[in-house]
């Protein structure tokens, strides 16, 4: 559509005297009785035009939904060639756009293709290097099948277009600025000039989707022709496709404009008012996109990750930029040095909509080059620079904190970045660098204190993150004491678990808090620990089965403060630092404070000593770089553009944990089981850290040594009774020992008939035809047969025979024998299927009465488990006494603070948690 040429006036302020051409674009009357003209905001607002007066006065543009005019020689006859909605849209556009002629069709590809038909075979184009997919690949199919050469130059310098420019050949030179999806700046005006001089015929082409009229207005720095998709900011909602093309040259209206009809792509009625009604909010919804997007790309860029936003102060074309236009946009786009990753952090954002396109008010995040530049081949985008990991980031306008806030638990979560607690209780976010092979150490880059926005980048700092690792108690049902001399045990995970926290530290120090083994806390300078009675392993070397007894001295003497701990803290100090130290190398002495927290009980048979074990091996593994983190497996997504798509099928965490990670952890928690136990089996780390149930034979006996999983315990009920007598496992397991090799026609037969019992107890439970009531009375008898077996051998307790008789008797009628080392401790009592609810109660209150501690538990759950926190949901936010200001409470503090009852349920919230 040919309109009158509208002055829509410049975009900052102007001066008084500045004329009027248009009553529709002209504003109020100025104090001087003069007119100016509107600023642009409020031309967009303003959908008049004086040719085109409503015969009703409508206030919005009547939709004119007709395919045909009645009548000879109006001015409408068909919608192809015109419409009354598309036309006042496209003087709307014609005006806000400072052109003289507008045309809308049916997408922005349709724009350009449009335009492209300008060209004849034989014709030569020359485009930028970094330019959208889609017009790739039309340049692509119009050299294949039209006859154009297309020249990609490198228009980021504007001299490197020169070379193709040929007079008389070159006819069209088609740029975008910024470019999508990398942001280079073009120089349009000097191309521009470029061009008139050296091929003055050829049309100089804009596409200025990335900016729209109101921050880049091309025709102003000589370009020909201007086109947009409409998709974006023009229509700012994802719910239509338009294309503009603007110009001011009345030649190539006529061309457009004849092409338009011939083909029948231009805009229909509906969505012409559509983008009519998007364009009144353009400069309103511009303004918070573009200010937001200049928050998103420092936060990155402060992290470290290369970010292109010409808005940034580091962009080699921002002051180019600045000449050509009045702002820098919501697009930026930023690379994280590797695909995966970039795919992790896509996938775990939930505000930013993975989804191609940009210029909505929704934010959205993609990967172009698998999404909106994948119609460009691999090896194409390489040569080109286009970066696989390119993450490009389209910002819509929500709150910008919200934004800011779903992209750091993004990358958080996908394990770009980390957060760490500094001493002084503040924050800091630091980037992962992916390719250090640990997902742990990399370049530290930034300080926050409880904001996410104004971010300010500092210093480095070696890099670290938290991590919660937790891992569960155990109750052996049947062949303790036994499994020590080489019978097979069968013991399951229970739902009481051993958590620990990491949180580093830039002190050079490493600190253990075991709140709950008597308040114990202790801290060490690490270059101070004993190093020299290190006999260090090679890499690779592993442990052997006994333990560096002259590291156990040294550890004990030189580092404990002995008058701060009790026997048990002491024990799980110097198992804390003997792998501590065992585990580290010359350049790995990672500095942190390690708080376990417990929410069974300790020393009860439980086998909270092998949780602990477990974590303190975990977290060092890991810590020392001797195993990796798991990541978080990615996500399901849908096929979009070339990307097949993925299904990730939900374990709830479970089996992420690889088994060689695993069985890693367990060798190293046996260590350390080792240097609080003596002698153990290997039983209690090996459910600690594989949870679920196990049989399990211990290797160097006659028998066949393994460790094989059971299946079947999870539908059975337990009643765990804390006899809370205390006793010394060590001594309880040495004394067995004795009496075996003191008496070993007495204790043999008695380990054989354990044999039998756990052999039978593995048959019944591994027969998924038995009767329920059968497995259930059978297990029942061989609670009490194996019970008078650990009896006879000497390691039962007159109170664990008070919980016995207690449990057995009317109306409970329930099967009970000591757990674990015995001598104290606890009891395990079997909960028949159907067992009531309220008779369970009653028991538990009567048990309390008697001075015991009882939990309901269920058995055969999880394993070790890992996850690092989110910093934004991490630490909670109190308001300081006069209310004005607010505190992040750390997330040690808060971990420290728990009360025991609350913690499973609060550490299990604060995250993803992997399992083995
Ligand atoms: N599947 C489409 C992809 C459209 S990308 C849209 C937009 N220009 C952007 O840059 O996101 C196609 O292949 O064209």
């Amino acid at each position: 559509m040919v309109v009158a040429k509208l002055d829509n006036g410049p975009l900052t302020p102007v001066s008084e005297g500045t004329p009027a051409l248009d009553s529709p674009a002209s504003g109020p009357s100025a104090r001087y009785g003069k007119r100016r003209p509107y600023h642009f905001s409020t031309q967009c607002v303003t959908v008049e035009n004086p040719l085109q007066k409503d015969q009703y006065g409508s206030s919005s543009v009547p939709i004119y939904q007709t395919a045909t005019f009645k009548g000879m020689g109006g001015e409408y006859d068909y919608t192809r060639s015109g419409n009354p909605t598309r036309s006042h849209l496209e003087h709307h556009i014609a005006k806000i756009s400072s052109a003289a002629h507008a045309f809308v069709v049916s997408s922005g590809m349709a724009a350009l293709d449009v335009i492209t038909r300008l060209l004849k075979p034989g014709d030569e184009v020359i485009a930028g290097d970094d330019l959208y997919g889609g017009t790739n690949r039309l340049l692509t199919y119009l050299k294949n099948n039209g006859g154009i050469t297309v020249h990609h130059a490198h228009t980021t310098d504007a001299t490197a277009v020169v070379p193709y420019l040929r007079a008389g050949k070159t006819a069209m030179v088609l740029l975008e600025s910024p470019t999508n999806p990398l942001l280079k700046v073009v120089d349009i005006a000097s191309i521009c000039a470029s061009v008139r001089q050296l091929a003055p015929d050829a049309l100089v082409v804009v596409d200025n989707t990335m900016m729209s009229p109101y921050l880049q207005r091309p025709l102003e720095h000589g370009a020909d022709m201007v086109y947009d998709s409409g998709t974006k900011y023009l229509s700012g909602h994802h719910d239509l496709m338009a294309g503009v093309v603007v110009c001011d040259r009345d030649d190539v209206a006529q061309k457009l404009a004849f092409t338009i009809n011939a083909v029948g792509n231009a805009l229909s009625p509906f969505d012409s008012f559509l983008l009519l009604r998007g364009i009144k909010t353009m400069a309103i919804r511009m303004d918070r996109q573009q200010s937001s997007a200049m928050r998103v790309a420092t936060y990155l860029n402060n992290l470290g990750f290369k970010t292109f936003y010409p808005g940034l102060p580091n962009h080699p074309g921002r002051e180019i930029h600045e000449r050509l236009a009045n702002g820098y946009g919501a697009v930026l786009s930023f690379v994280t040095g590797d695909k995966a990753l970039s795919e992790r952090i896509v996938g775990a954002t939930r505000l930013w909509g993975i989804s191609v396109s940009f210029g909505a008010v929704n934010s959205l995040i993609s990967m172009p080059c698998l999404m909106s530049h994948a119609s460009i081949d691999a090896a194409t985008r390489a040569e080109r620079g286009l970066p696989e990991d390119l993450i490009r980031l389209c910002v819509g306008i929500e709150d910008p904190a919200d934004l800011l806030e779903d992209l750091e638990l993004a990358l958080l979560q996908a394990g770009a970045i980390s957060s760490v607690e500094l001493p002084s209780g503040e924050r800091r976010l630091t980037r992962v660098h992916p390719d250090d092979g640990t997902g742990l150490i990399g370049m530290a880059v930034e300080k926050i204190s409880g904001k996410l926005d104004g971010v300010h980048l500092k210093e480095t700092d070696p890099e670290s993150r938290e991590w919660f690792i937790s891992a569960p108690g155990k109750v052996i049902l049947f062949g303790e004491h036994a499994v020590v001399h080489g019978v097979t045990a069968i013991a399951a995970a229970v739902n009481l678990r051993c958590f620990s926290l990491t949180s580093p530290r830039q002190d050079g120090k490493i600190g253990l808090r075991l709140p709950d083994l008597g308040g114990y806390e202790e801290e060490w300078v690490v270059e101070d620990l004993p190093w020299e009675a290190l006999r260090a392993l090679a890499d690779g070397e592993p442990h052997g089965p006994v333990l560096d007894e002259q590291l156990i001295a040294a550890v004990t003497n030189e580092t404990l403060r002995k008058e701060k701990a009790t026997k048990s803290s002491q024990n799980a100090a110097v198992a804390f630092l003997y792998l501590y130290m065992m585990l580290a190398r010359d350049d790995s002495k990672p500095a942190f404070t390690f708080t376990a927290r417990s929410n069974m009980p300790i020393s009860a048979g439980l086998g909270s000593s092998a949780a602990y074990s477990t974590c303190v091996a975990s977290a060092l593994l890991f810590l020392h770089r001797r195993i990796s983190m798991p990541h978080e497996p990615a996500p399901s997504t849908a096929a979009h553009g070339m990307h097949p798509g993925h299904v990730h099928i939900s374990h709830g965490g479970r089996v992420a944990i690889p088994k060689e990670t695993a069985d890693e952890i367990n060798a190293w928690a046996f260590i350390s089981e080792k240097v609080l136990h003596g002698n153990p089996s290997g039983i209690d780390n090996s459910v600690a850290v594989y949870g679920g149930s196990l049989a399990y034979t211990r290797p160097g006996f006659a028998r066949k040594a393994g460790l094989d999983p059971l299946h079947g315990f999870k539908s059975l009920r337990f009643l765990l009774v804390d006899s809370k007598v205390p006793r010394d496992t060590k001594s309880l397991v040495a004394g067995v020992g004795k009496r075996k090799a003191e008496e070993p026609d007495v204790i043999n037969p008695i380990l054989d008939a354990i044999q039998d019992i756990t052999e039978e107890a593995r048959r019944a439970l591994e027969d998924h035809e038995l009767p329920r009531s059968t497995l259930i009375s059978g297990l029942g008898a061989l609670i009490d047969e194996n019970h008078d077996h650990l009896v006879s051998l000497g390691v039962s307790h007159p109170t664990l025979e008070i919980i016995r008789a207690k449990t057995a008797s009317a109306p409970y009628n329930l099967r009970t024998k000591l757990t674990g080392a015995g001598g104290g401790g606890c009891a395990v009592t079997l909960i028949p299927d159907g067992f009531p609810d309220e008779t369970l109660e009653q028991l538990v209150a009567e048990l309390r009465e008697e001075g015991f501690d009882a939990y309901a538990t269920t058995v055969g759950g999880s394993g070790m488990g890992v996850f690092s926190p989110r910093s934004g949901e991490d630490a909670e936010v109190i308001s300081t006494e006069g209310g004005d200001e607010q505190m992040r409470v750390p997330l040690s503090k808060q971990f420290l603070d728990k009360d025991k009852t609350e913690l499973a349920q609060w550490v299990e919230a604060r995250g993803r948690w992997l399992y083995v």
